[in-house]
């Protein structure tokens, strides 16, 4: 198992985000991770990367515990989260060099990280700009780049496919399910298209509840669309 979750639960103040939810992952698998607006999605999966800490319940990482302050965890996950944080000051390969240093890479190590990733992601055309110059689609590939350049068994997208174009809708989805090949993701999308497309397994939550945990082919099985059955299970 690549990752495990047991009872999981993350409070703000009086406001329960995540509920007791538990779930596991295996290597190599692409998870769908779905749910309304506000349903804890982002919040768990800060949780997975390392970013904030959970309020109880644990989740490991093949069998460590993922902490806020675990240098395991951080070697073994890319996170893209879901605004895309970038320094847009700084040039591309600058910037996937400054992420990759911060990884512990160096040299022609760090050199030929940078240039995979690029290539990888297809940034190649656009590597020599600065990343303000850059559309909202190329800025998309820089961050999927930055969490790629470390080479993770884990990858942790949310919404990587926000607000771009149906072309490069297309091909960032074929990357995502081309990286998948050697590793474990778990990726957020409110588009149902996209789960159908990259995704084995899906999970579902609620208002912090896990709603659902299936194959995607299980789910389909019980007659709908996976529209319909997200409506059904989070109405
Ligand atoms: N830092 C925070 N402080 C207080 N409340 C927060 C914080 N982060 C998230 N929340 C709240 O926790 C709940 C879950 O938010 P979260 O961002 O995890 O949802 P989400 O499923 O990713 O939603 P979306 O699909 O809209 O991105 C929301 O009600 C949100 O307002």
């Amino acid at each position: 198992m690549a990752i495990s979750v047991n009872q999981l639960t993350k409070t703000y103040g009086s406001q329960t985000a995540v509920n007791n939810i538990s779930f596991s992952i295996e290597k190599g698998q692409i998870l769908g991770f779905l749910g309304p607006n506000g349903a804890g999605k982002s919040t768990t999966m800060k949780i997975l990367a390392g970013f904030i800490s959970s309020t109880s319940g644990v989740a490991q990482l093949d069998g460590d515990v993922i902490t806020v302050d675990s240098l395991v965890t951080k070697r073994k996950v890319g996170y893209l989260p879901e605004h895309n944080p970038l320094y847009l000051e700084m040039y591309v390969t600058e910037y996937l060099g400054f992420v990759g240093g911060m990884y512990g890479l160096k040299g022609e190590n760090l050199k030929g990280n940078v240039a995979k990733v690029i290539e990888m992601v297809g940034l190649s055309p656009e590597k020599h700009k600065k990343i303000e110059q850059l559309s909202k689609g190329y800025r998309q590939r820089v961050g999927l780049a930055q969490a790629l350049i470390h080479d993770p068994e884990v990858l942790i997208l949310d919404e990587p496919t926000t607000g771009l174009d149906p072309n490069q809708l297309v091909e960032i989805r074929k990357l995502i399910k081309e990286v998948g090949k050697n590793k474990t993701i778990i990726l957020s999308t409110h588009i149902m298209q996209e789960v159908e497309a990259i995704c084995d397994r899906v999970i579902i939550i609620n208002k912090g509840n896990l709603v659902a945990d299936d194959s995607l082919e299980n789910l389909k099985k019980e007659g709908g669309t996976l529209e319909e059955i997200f409506r059904k299970l989070t109405n």
